[in-house]
């Protein structure tokens, strides 16, 4: 059995086990990814990123084809086994992990720039924490039906792709969203064949405070069950509350996940509208485990 030097990290709870593999000498299967993100026989986590150098897997030819400077990649996988292409917690929490360790700098008001199988995505530091700029976005996925354990009736979702795919629902009040019961999955019709992430939201109140709009959400993660924030989920929901809010609706919001607070940000780029993440990047503890 090999030795595997990890750090346990978390943006808002959402928790990940890191590991750097600069070579991408460790490929570790679905078997391993679940028996290290067990919370009773394993380290336990949301899911497990691996800092590679992008020059060392396939995937990261992509990466490099679109921004040479995107010298490290995210390999993320969720908690079941199964890749995603994108993580917005995990990529914040990533790229204090690779700054922390010397693998890359970041000087103040510069972006470091981080392959995913999403894309390539930069990332800043900023007042709350770590800001990643997660590009352009797009409703994306239709409006599949969906239902919950806990909740009385079906209700309509918006398919919202941000690299990776959501399914974002509204509900009436905070009692309907602490009434569901989201460790089991929840449906949808159709069943979008890549699966979603799918975010339950309530409208603040007022829905908007000094120009900002505030949510309060929970999820259910493709892959990774219910976690305690999803940052894409967050910008999903966000994106979904101002569309259907309609004109007039605020281009920055503050999301409330069981987890803690993130900010998400929508602003106009040369490439059509790109939109923000940011909040705390936290380490809790290093180790050493046996794979
Ligand atoms: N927690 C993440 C999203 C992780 C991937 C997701 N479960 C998927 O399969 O797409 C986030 O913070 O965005």
């Amino acid at each position: 059995m090999a030795e595997l030097h990890f750090t346990k990290g978390h943006g808002t709870g959402n928790d990940f086990v890191l590991f750097a593999d600069p070579d991408g000498a460790v490929n570790l299967g679905p078997d391993q990814i679940r028996a290290l993100c067990d919370r009773h026989f394993g380290i336990g986590a949301d899911g497990v990123i691996r800092a590679v150098r992008s020059k060392a897997l396939p995937d990261g030819a992509a990466a490099l084809a679109e921004d040479a400077a995107a010298e490290w990649f995210m390999d993320y996988h969720n908690s079941d086994g199964t890749v995603s292409e994108m993580c917005g917690n995990g990529i914040r929490v990533y790229a204090r992990f690779l700054l922390e360790n010397g693998l890359a700098e970041l000087e103040s008001g510069q972006t470091l720039p981080i392959g995913t199988r999403g894309g390539v995505r930069d990332v800043q530091r900023n007042a709350t924490g770590y800001q990643v700029d997660l590009g352009r976005w797009s409703l994306d996925g239709g409006e599949p039906l969906v239902r919950a354990r806990g909740l009385k009736v079906a209700r309509p979702g918006l398919g919202i792709n941000v690299g990776n795919p959501h399914v974002v629902v509204a509900l009436s009040s905070d009692d309907e969203l602490d009434s569901a019961d989201l460790a089991w999955i929840p449906i949808l019709d159709p069943e979008p064949e890549a699966g979603a992430n799918v975010e339950f939201v309530v409208p603040g109140d007022p829905l908007v405070k000094d120009g900002v709009g505030h949510i309060r959400m929970r999820v259910h993660e493709r892959g990774s069950g219910e976690t305690l924030s999803c940052g894409t989920g967050a910008v999903a929901a966000a994106l979904a509350t101002r569309y259907w809010a309609g004109e007039g609706a605020p281009d920055q919001w503050r999301v409330e996940v069981p987890g803690g607070v993130l900010g998400v940000r929508m602003w106009a780029a040369e490439d059509g509208e790109h939109v923000s993440l940011s909040g705390p990047a936290e380490f809790s503890f290093d180790g050493i485990v046996a794979y």
